[in-house]
C-alpha cells in the first residue's frame, strides 16, 4: 500500500499556519458600512494586526480585497437606495472608491511599518499569458521586497457588468498564479452548509471538502447579503480554480476581530483541500494543459543542466522556431531530436532567437533593456522524462 499523501494528512487548521504564502480575500460586506460607506477602521486594524503577524513569522501575504464600489457611491453620493447602479456609475464609483480603500490599508499597515502595494488586475490578466507572467512576476517581487499587495479587480477597464463575487473568482487565480498555499475566503458566513442556510434551518455545515463534485455545487444557493452577491456559487468556482493549483481554500467567517487567529485556533470554516501541492499541479498545467508554440533546441550541457533542476539560460540554447509572444508555451528538445519537456519562455520568439547562444550578461547589449537572465526559468519549466512530470 503506498504511503499516504502528506498534503491530504495535514490536518485543516494547521494548513494557515504552515503555508508559505497566503491570500485572504476580504469581502466589501466584511470592510465597509452598507449606510455610510465608511470602512470599517477598528476591524481592519485587527485583521492588519493579523496580517502583520503572519508576516513576521515568515509568511508571504497577499490581500485582495473588494470594497471600491461601495465606498465610492457614497462619494460620489451615488446612494440612492433600491437603484442599482449602470456600469458606468458603478466604475466611476470604484475608482473614486479605490483610492480611498488603498489609503485605509496604508494607514493600517503603516502602524506596523509594512508597505503596501496596490495591484488592479482584470480577470483576463490570468487568461492572456504575457501579461500573467508579468502580473506573477510583480507579485513574486513584491513579496521577495517584504510589501503586502493588496489586489482589487482593475474595474475601469472591465468591459462585462461587474458582479459582486468576482473578486472570489480573482482571488483564487491570484492564488493560483503565485502558487499559494493556502486562500482564506473571508465571509459573512462560516462554511458551505448543505444547503443555504437562510432557506432551510436543518442545514449542516461541512468541514472539509476534497473534490467540487455536482453534489456539492447543488449546495450553493444565490446571493447573501444586500452588497455581496456572489454567495456560494462564486466561492466554488474559486475552491476549483484554487484546488486546480494545489492551494487549500478554506471560507471562514470574517465578521470577528481576530477570524484568522480563530481559525487557526480549530474555529469554523470549510476546507477545500486539494490532491497535490501548488508546485506539482503548476508543472501538470504547463506540461498538460498548454499547446506549445513554438521549440527551444539545447545542447547536451543545458539539457544535463535541466535535469539538475536549474533553469534554461539562452547560452544552452542553439535553435529557436516559432512565432511566440513572451510567456508562451514552448517545447524544449535536444539537438537529437530527444523531447526533454515543456516551458515558458521568458521572450517572446524573435528576441529569444537573437540571445541564441549568448551569455546572459550579453542580454541588455542586444536587446536594449534588461530582460530575465534565464530564457526559462525554472519554476515555468516542466520536464517530461520517462513519462514523468517534474
Ligand atoms: N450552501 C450554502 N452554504 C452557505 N451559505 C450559502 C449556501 N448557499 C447560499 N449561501 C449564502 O451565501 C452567502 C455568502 O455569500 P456572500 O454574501 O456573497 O458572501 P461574502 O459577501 O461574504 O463574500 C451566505 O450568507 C448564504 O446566505
Ligand atoms: N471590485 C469590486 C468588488 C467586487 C466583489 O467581488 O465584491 P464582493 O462580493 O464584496 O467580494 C469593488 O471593489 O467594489
Amino acid at each position: 500500500m503506498s504511503a499516504p499523501s502528506p498534503v491530504a494528512a495535514a490536518a485543516p487548521a494547521h494548513r494557515l499556519r504552515t503555508a508559505r504564502r497566503v491570500v485572504v480575500k476580504i469581502g466589501s460586506a466584511l470592510l465597509v458600512d452598507s449606510r455610510s460607506g465608511r470602512t470599517h477602521r477598528t476591524w481592519l486594524d485587527a485583521l492588519t494586526d493579523e496580517v502583520a503577524m503572519l508576516r513576521q513569522r515568515g509568511q508571504e501575504v497577499i490581500l485582495v480585497s473588494s470594497g471600491a464600489v461601495a465606498v465610492g457611491r457614497r462619494v460620489l453620493g451615488l446612494t440612492e437606495v433600491g437603484r442599482p447602479l449602470r456600469l458606468e456609475e458603478k466604475q466611476a464609483a470604484a475608482a473614486a472608491g479605490q483610492i480611498r480603500l488603498a489609503h485605509a490599508y496604508q494607514e493600517a499597515l503603516a502602524h506596523h511599518d509594512i508597505t503596501v502595494a496596490q495591484v488592479l488586475l482584470t480577470l483576463d490578466d490570468s487568461e492572456n499569458r504575457r501579461r500573467y507572467l508579468n502580473a506573477r512576476k510583480t507579485l513574486d517581487q513584491l513579496l521577495a521586497l517584504g510589501v503586502v499587495p493588496v489586489v482589487n479587480e482593475n474595474d475601469t477597464v472591465t468591459t462585462q457588468e461587474m458582479r459582486f463575487g468576482d473578486n472570489d473568482r480573482l482571488a483564487a487565480r491570484v492564488a493560483a498564479m503565485v502558487s499559494a498555499d493556502a486562500l482564506v475566503l473571508l465571509s459573512d458566513i462560516d462554511g458551505l452548509y448543505t444547503a443555504d442556510p437562510r432557506q432551510d434551518p436543518a442545514a449542516r455545515r461541512l468541514d472539509e471538502v476534497r473534490a467540487v463534485t455536482p453534489e456539492i455545487e447543488a449546495m450553493a444557493g444565490a446571493a447573501g447579503s444586500t452588497m455581496g452577491t456572489g454567495g456560494m456559487v462564486t466561492k466554488l468556482i474559486a475552491a476549483r480554480v484554487a484546488m486546480d493549483a494545489g492551494c487549500a481554500m478554506v471560507i471562514a467567517p470574517g465578521k470577528g476581530l481576530a477570524p484568522l487567529g480563530a481559525l487557526e485556533a480549530g474555529g469554523p470554516g470549510t476546507w477545500f483541500l486539494p490532491a497535490q501541492e501548488p508546485r506539482a499541479a503548476r508543472k501538470r498545467w504547463i506540461a498538460g494543459a498548454l499547446q506549445p508554440e513554438g521549440v527551444v533546441t539545447v545542447d547536451a550541457g543545458a539539457a544535463r543542466a535541466l535535469t539538475h533542476g536549474k533553469s534554461l539560460l539562452p547560452a544552452g540554447v542553439t535553435r529557436v522556431e516559432g512565432a511566440f509572444q513572451k510567456g508562451a508555451p514552448v517545447r524544449i528538445v535536444e539537438g537529437d531530436g530527444r523531447r526533454l519537456g515543456v516551458g515558458l519562455c521568458a521572450y517572446p520568439a524573435e528576441e529569444a532567437r537573437a540571445l541564441v547562444g549568448h551569455r546572459s550578461g550579453d542580454i541588455e547589449a542586444l536587446l536594449g533593456y534588461h530582460g530575465p537572465d534565464e530564457l526559462v526559468h525554472r519554476d515555468d519549466l516542466a520536464l517530461t522524462l520517462g513519462g514523468e512530470t517534474t
